[in-house]
């Protein structure tokens, strides 16, 4: 069956996926694969197949803010994916975890329009603890700083005339915000598939420790080459688990 949108054919997916948003990034990931092919380049969804350590795995991109990417998700999981893991990148609230940390999210704050649409108000968007492990293990592997906890998922990148309370989730104890993970979660949820996410943090998202948001530093882009390998290894791990 060929999928509408990301117009790839579900004979050609394979049960692990990861996932991220900018197209130029899912090239990058398909890099390191063997027997690497591009399945399709439909829309900002640019998909790829092929092997890590001998294990089959696609690469897709699904573009910026959760109802793009819900599209990708769902049409994943009904080709036949169950384990979607999200390479991505965040924007940092506290100084303890400057440009180019990197953070596993373990659940994610539903400060998005999309899952409003697909589950009521309270019910969690949280990732798959046996994908989050091992992401963190494999991204401790690789050195510098990781952390583990609550992200944000957000729909507006600039703000308007209305206050987004960073702080008040910063005081609440998230580390990060980003625009998909909490899509990637209830979707996995609801239609019985795994997800997980890490994040290169790319500058302060925070208003006290506001800076100008540049994601392609060197330290951002190195962040990104250490969250990559993580999240290879890490579909290793879950291949043999
Ligand atoms: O780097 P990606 O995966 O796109 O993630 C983050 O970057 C984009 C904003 O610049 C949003 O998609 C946000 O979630
Ligand atoms: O959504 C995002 C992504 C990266 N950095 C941010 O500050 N916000």
């Amino acid at each position: 069956m060929l999928l509408p949108i990301l117009q790839v054919n579900t004979e050609d997916l394979p049960a692990i996926a990861i996932v991220c948003g900018d197209p130029k990034r899912a090239e990058t990931i398909a890099r390191h694969l063997d027997e690497k092919r591009e399945l399709a380049f439909s829309r900002e969804y640019r998909s790829f197949v092929g092997t890590y350590k001998g294990v089959r795995l696609a690469v897709v991109s699904h573009g910026v803010g959760s109802p793009g990417a819900a599209v990708c998700f769902e049409e994943l999981i009904k080709g036949g994916v169950t384990t979607l893991i999200r390479v991505g990148t965040a924007g940092s609230y506290s100084a303890d975890y400057p440009a180019g940390s990197l953070v596993v999210s373990t659940a994610a704050v539903r400060a998005d329009g999309l899952t409003r649409q697909l589950v009521p108000e309270g019910f969690p968007a949280v990732a798959d603890h046996e994908v989050s492990s091992a992401l963190y293990a494999a991204a401790v592997a690789e050195g510098g700083i990781v952390k583990k906890g609550i992200t944000v998922t957000l729909d507006a990148f600039f703000t308007g005339v209305v206050d987004i309370p960073h702080k008040q989730y910063k005081q609440a104890g998230a580390l990060a915000v980003e625009m998909e993970i909490a899509a990637l979660y209830i979707i996995a949820t609801l239609r019985g598939a795994r997800a997980g996410a890490i994040v290169a943090l790319d500058g302060y998202a925070d208003a006290d420790l506001a800076q100008e948001y540049d994601p392609h530093t060197n330290v951002v882009a190195e962040a990104i080459e250490r969250e990559i390998a993580a999240a290879l290894n890490a579909v290793v791990k879950l291949a043999s688990a």
